[in-house]
């Protein structure tokens, strides 16, 4: 299957024009708030309507130690068609004995038909995050049967995903996931000259922010032109010149 992009938008204005700009999937993140910050009800709520069912809509609800106390999502989970909701793992620490850090959903929210369907994290710069190692959330995934992992980075500093997973060895951990058919999705300040490198990795999804915003600054608006370059560039049979 060919690779696939989402956006992550702050508003229902950015999500109208990543939809019309031909994005595949709509991530609902406030960016000012960390990788996977999550955005007010209000603001969520507003994109679901502007989208109305023309793309599928994912969910960032922050980091799961902080998110049973910060948001009510059972909420927000019941009253909209989320696709996908992830939680970030910073905070958890390393080691394998501790909790899982992706929650299993309420069991109202749990039938195979019934979305929102939770997306296991995995911080490339793990240890700084003090999140488990990816090696230990790889095989969570597969043993938990995720459906989707998504590897980002945790800290938005002008570091990429390849200052801290070299590509070949991105490539290795991809594959017992991609081998349990599990889809991953690929993040972490990507830019645009990493483009062929990221196919090569053959992702299902590459999923972006700084790189389509305005001054490739994740907290700046999107930009109409590297939104739709993006979008040609990631659905193009062949690598960009
Ligand atoms: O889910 C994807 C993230 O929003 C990526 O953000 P970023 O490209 O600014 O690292």
């Amino acid at each position: 299957m060919s690779m696939r992009l989402l956006v992550s938008v702050q508003s229902a204005s950015e999500a109208e024009m990543a939809v019309r700009a031909g994005v595949d999937l709509i991530d609902v993140k406030d960016t000012t708030q960390g990788s996977l910050g999550a955005a007010t009800e209000q603001t969520i709520r507003s994109i679901f309507e502007v989208v109305a069912n023309r793309t599928p809509v994912s969910v960032a609800a922050g980091e799961w130690i902080d998110s049973p106390a910060q948001t009510d999502w059972q909420h927000t989970i019941e009253r909209l068609p989320i696709a996908w909701i992830k939680w970030g793992p910073s905070g958890l620490g390393h080691s394998a004995e501790l909790a899982p850090p992706h929650p299993r959903l309420p069991k109202s929210t749990q039938a195979p038909s019934t979305p929102p369907r939770s997306v296991a994290v995995a911080y490339a710069d793990w240890q700084r995050a003090n999140a488990p190692c990816p090696q230990w959330l790889q095989q969570f995934a597969i043993d938990q049967q995720f459906r989707v992992v998504l590897v980002d980075t945790w800290g938005k500093d002008g570091s990429t995903l390849f200052d801290w997973f070299a590509p070949a060895e991105l490539a290795s951990w991809m594959q017992p996931l991609q081998d349990a058919g599990i889809a991953i999705a690929l993040a972490g300040s990507l830019r645009w000259e990493m483009l062929p490198t990221l196919r090569s990795l053959r992702p299902d999804w590459i999923a972006v922010r700084g790189a389509v915003c305005h001054s490739a600054n994740r907290n700046d608006g999107l930009d109409p032109q590297r939104l739709r370059d993006w979008v040609d560039a990631v659905h193009a049979k062949e690598p960009p010149k």
